[in-house]
């Protein structure tokens, strides 16, 4: 059974960084959206990107940025992955996915049993899909890092057609049901992790993928 990925979204300190590293997160997130508590501009993205070991991947996270802003983001960041968390399309995936060695995720607010059989159609653009909870209808809320749980009984026994990963509301607390439960190979977090809107907490960090670790994934 191959061990879950884990992902801590939102660094934004050398500390916080260093702290998901030793604890063993295997993905690392950086938001580039202004409109985050978590928000990261590039060339301080780029620094703590240097950070990283080898095993250890950097995720840029942005939402419908543009073509030109997402290239610049990219030469100065070079993430490994890059995660679409806006309404991107997939001719956008597919051009990104075509033109460089970058693995493409698509974050989808799953909403209903539909929403996955909907997300299909990124099929061969996305390298994977995260699902999060979906955003608030209400002005101003973002789209991501709102710390609202999914309904993870929709996850189960859907034979996904693409990799994919849980987010949405995970904790130290929680993670090891969720893998459990939805048998996710990748879990993703960030607001739970938090002593305040933006600020990572070192122990929650540590204790979150201690959790996430130590769960036995009941894959099918
Ligand atoms: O984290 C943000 O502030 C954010 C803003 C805009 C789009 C996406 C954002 N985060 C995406 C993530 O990868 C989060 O880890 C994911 O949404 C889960 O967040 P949370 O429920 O807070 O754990």
């Amino acid at each position: 059974m191959p061990e879950t990925l884990i992902k801590i979204c939102g660094l934004t300190t050398p500390e916080t960084v260093d702290a998901a590293v030793e604890a063993g997160a295997t993905h690392v997130g950086f938001v580039h959206f202004p409109d985050s508590p978590r928000h990261i501009g590039i060339s301080d993205a780029a620094k703590l990107r240097q950070r990283l070991p080898k095993s250890v991947r950097a995720v840029l996270l942005t939402v419908n940025l543009d073509p030109k802003a997402t290239a610049l983001a990219l030469q100065a960041i070079e993430p490994e992955v890059l995660q679409l968390h806006g309404n991107e399309t997939v001719e956008w995936l597919q051009l990104l996915r075509d033109n460089s060695t970058l693995e493409i995720w698509k974050a989808v607010g799953l909403k209903d049993r539909g929403t996955l059989e909907r997300s299909e159609r990124f099929k061969g653009a996305a390298h994977r899909i995260i699902y999060d909870a979906a955003a608030q209808a209400v002005p101003g809320a973002l789209p991501g890092g709102n710390g609202l749980t999914l309904d993870w009984r929709l996850l189960l026994n859907y034979r996904h057609q693409v990799d994919w990963g849980l987010a949405g509301g995970l904790t130290p607390e929680n993670v090891a049901d969720a893998i459990r439960f939805t048998g996710a190979p990748l879990v993703d977090a960030s607001s739970g992790l938090e002593s305040a809107p933006g600020v990572k907490d070192v122990g929650k960090i540590k204790a979150f993928c201690a959790a996430a670790r130590d769960a036995q994934p009941a894959r099918v």
